[in-house]
C-alpha cells in the first residue's frame, strides 16, 4: 500500500497473508475470510502455484514479524480459479481457496459480507472504502511488517477507461484512485480487500488486481468487481 498507515489487530479481522513455501517461505499475496472454509484472493497469485500444499493460510495477524515456525495456519485442501481468467488486466482476476479445516471465527479472524447483487449498479452509495495489505509502498519496494490501511475512493468506470485507453476497463472491474496519485495499492496487495464501510458493515467491493505503477498521477488501482462474481462463489462455495 502506497501512502498508507499502520493497521491495528482485529481492524480487518478477514485479511489474510497468503505464504508460499518452496526453498523458502514469504508472503505471496492477501485475501479475505468469506467464509469457514473459504479464502478469496486473486487469480493471477495463483499463477505457476496451483499446487495446494505449497500455500500456508495466516489469518489474525497484525506483523508479518510475528510469523515463526510454531505460528498457527491453516492448509489448503483446493484452489479454485476463474475459467475465464487469462491475465489481470482483462479481468476476472479472481480465485477461491478452500482451507483444509474450518476455522473458527472470533475477534482477530471472521468474515466480512459481500456485496448485493443491487450494488452492482457502478457501486453506487459505496463512499468509504479502504484498501489494505502488507505490499509494497513505492514501486521498487518491499513486503511490509505491518497491515497497512488506506482510504480510496471508488471511481466511476468512464473515468477509468480514460486513464487506461490501451486497456478495455469493463464492467467486471471496479477502480479506486485519486486524480493526483499518491494513495494505492501495489504489488504485494494483490488479492486482497477493496472494503467499504456502508451502513454499519463491512463489504468486499473489490479485489486488488492490477495497476499501471502504484500510486501514479492519472493511474488508479483496478479491482475484481466482487458484485459480478457473487453467483459464482454462491456456486463454488456451496
Ligand atoms: C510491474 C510492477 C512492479 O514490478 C512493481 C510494482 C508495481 C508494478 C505494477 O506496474 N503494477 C502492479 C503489479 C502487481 C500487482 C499490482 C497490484 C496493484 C497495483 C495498483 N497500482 N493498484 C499495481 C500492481
Amino acid at each position: 500500500v502506497v501512502g498508507g498507515t499502520n493497521s491495528t489487530l482485529g481492524e480487518w479481522p478477514w485479511q489474510v497473508s497468503l505464504h508460499v513455501k518452496l526453498s523458502v517461505q514469504k508472503h505471496h499475496c492477501g485475501g479475505s475470510i468469506i467464509g469457514d472454509r473459504w479464502i478469496l484472493t486473486a487469480a493471477h497469485c495463483t499463477e505457476d502455484l496451483l499446487i495446494p500444499d505449497v500455500w500456508r493460510v495466516y489469518t489474525g495477524i497484525l506483523k508479518q514479524s510475528e510469523i515463526n515456525e510454531d505460528t498457527p495456519f491453516f492448509k489448503v485442501q483446493e484452489i479454485i480459479v476463474h475459467p475465464e481468467y487469462e491475465v489481470s488486466e482483462e479481468g476476472y482476476d479472481i480465485a477461491l481457496m478452500k482451507l483444509d479445516r474450518p476455522m473458527n471465527f472470533s475477534d482477530l479472524q471472521q468474515p466480512l459480507c459481500l456485496p448485493t447483487n443491487e450494488d452492482t449498479k457502478e457501486n453506487t452509495g459505496y463512499t468509504n472504502c479502504w484498501v489494505t495489505g502488507w505490499g509494497y509502498t513505492t514501486e521498487r519496494g518491499q513486503i511490509q511488517d505491518v497491515l497497512q490501511k488506506v482510504n480510496i475512493p471508488l471511481i466511476a468506470n468512464a473515468e477509468c477507461q480514460l486513464r487506461y485507453r490501451d486497456f478495455r476497463i469493463h464492467n467486471k472491474m471496479v477502480c479506486a484512485g485519486y486524480s493526483e496519485g499518491g494513495k494505492d495499492a501495489c504489488k504485494g496487495d494483490s488479492g486482497g480487500p477493496l472494503q467499504c464501510k456502508h451502513k454499519k458493515a463491512w463489504y468486499l467491493v473489490g479485489i486488488t488486481s492490477w495497476g499501471e505503477g502504484c500510486a501514479r498521477p492519472e493511474h488508479p488501482g483496478v479491482y475484481t468487481n466482487v458484485a459480478e462474481f457473487v453467483e459464482w462463489i454462491l456456486e463454488k462455495t456451496s
